[in-house]
């Protein structure tokens, strides 16, 4: 039996078992076990077939965020708006048929755009002719096989999940849905669990907050079923079955995402109204420019960018030039996007570097202010791991 016929299995089993108590750790056993199968299937370890081949497109910029969505929700439309990349638009499907990027520029950072062909249920998201329907017998292993998007998602800062407004709701599940199958977990957090594997000892298993969703009877049956007899788990949150199983495979994104509703110039102001209360969620018109500078903003925010300025010894600041990095990046970061011999020097102990960097209010102060007399009795001596914060005044000294 393949993979796919075991998959198919185990999911027929678990929808015909009843959910309670009684059947709670059977059908943890049974996700574990879809969930390794799925991760087979997935991997670009696996030899067979296209798995893991995502569209070739080069990283470039500060960060990257990909626009997934059915067709001609106006992926390409946005892409034309935002950037000075022109994608083509069309009022027919699979317009797009392969990745655009494109570039945003905002607040000195440079943000790549990814225009992706649009995702169809049972479609193929092939390149070239690649439209044919796939029979829907088939549809799990085409999905995940050549789930080009996913892959290409799962290399974003950030993704857009592109819909039209007009659309039902339901396509905003599916797409969900089809993040999920490659291991995208869309706004969450990586869950709060240390796990250790361990060669002897047997399983230790702690957990510091009460267990409501799954049970310590559930986890060990899971653990078993991977076969991890030796190990040292520490849970300190209340998770799910699904988040301790992601934990194990340990291959999940954990990407923030944004809902785009587009084309809202074609729905009433009330549903415009609602939509835009929704969480993560921005409404947009591409064709009536509305919205679009917000959806920057929101980017931007989600991305959580920081934004730090570069000092040489005796100048001002480089206002005009700033490095942008993402969040909790430290002054090592900054090194390497200078010169990797930077940091390589510095851990040799060939070069000796101390760096200066004010505080966040102070580098505020100073940019309001314009006198650097007044910023260097507040500058820090700081090391290479030292975090830095969006409008710091960074100077790096090497000898
Ligand atoms: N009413 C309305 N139509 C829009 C809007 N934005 C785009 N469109 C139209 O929607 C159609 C599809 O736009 P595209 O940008 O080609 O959509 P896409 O998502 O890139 O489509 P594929 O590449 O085929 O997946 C075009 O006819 C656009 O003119 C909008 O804000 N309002
Ligand atoms: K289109
Ligand atoms: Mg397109």
């Amino acid at each position: 039996m393949g993979i796919v016929e075991k998959i198919k299995e185990i999911e027929e089993e678990m929808a015909r078992t009843q959910k309670n108590k009684a059947t709670e750790y059977h059908l943890g056993l049974l996700k574990a076990k879809l969930a390794r199968y799925r991760a087979q299937l997935l991997e670009p370890a696996s030899k067979s077939g296209p798995a893991g081949v995502g569209f070739d497109v080069q990283k470039s910029g500060d960060a990257r965020v990909a626009l997934i969505g059915f067709p001609s929700v106006g992926k390409s439309t946005l892409l034309s708006k935002c950037t000075h990349t022109a994608s083509e638009t069309a009022a027919y499907e699979f317009t797009t048929l392969t990745a655009i990027p494109g570039v945003i520029e905002y607040q000195g950072a440079r943000i790549q755009l990814l225009d992706l062909p649009g995702i169809v249920e049972g479609a193929s998201q092939g390149r070239g002719r690649g439209r044919q329907v796939v029979a829907s017998k088939n549809l799990d292993l085409f999905k995940i096989k050549n789930n080009k998007h996913g892959v290409a998602a799962k290399t974003a800062d950030l993704i857009l999940i592109m819909l039209d407004a007009t659309k039902s709701e339901e396509q905003r599940r599916l797409l969900e849905i089809e993040l999920d199958a490659v291991g995208i977990r869309l706004n969450k957090r990586k869950p709060d669990v240390v796990f250790k594997r361990r060669t002897t000892g047997g399983i230790t298993l702690n957990t510091t907050v009460k267990l409501t969703k799954t049970d310590e009877k559930t986890i060990r049956t899971i653990l078993a079923g991977y076969k991890l007899h030796n190990c040292d788990v520490m849970i300190r949150e209340d998770i799910t079955t699904d988040e301790f199983i992601d934990v194990l495979i340990g291959t999940r994104k954990y990407i923030p995402c944004l809902y785009v509703y587009n084309k809202i110039d074609a729905i009433s102001l009330e549903l415009v109204d609602k939509l835009a209360r929704t969480e993560n969620t921005v409404v947009i018109s591409c064709e009536m420019d509305l919205n679009l500078d917000y959806l920057i903003e929101r980017i931007w925010e989600s991305l959580e960018l920081v934004k730090v300025y570069t000092k040489k010894r005796g100048a001002r600041p480089d206002l005009s030039d700033p490095v942008c990095l993402r969040k909790g990046a430290t002054i090592e970061d900054v090194c390497l996007g200078i010169h990797k011999s930077l940091v390589s020097n510095f851990r040799n102990g060939l070069v000796w570097v101390y760096n200066v960097v004010c505080t966040t209010d102070y580098g505020t102060d100073y940019l309001a202010q314009g006198r650097s007399s007044k910023f260097s009795p507040h500058a820090q001596k700081v090391s290479l791991n030292h975090q830095l914060q969006d409008e710091d005044v960074v100077s790096i000294f090497t000898k």
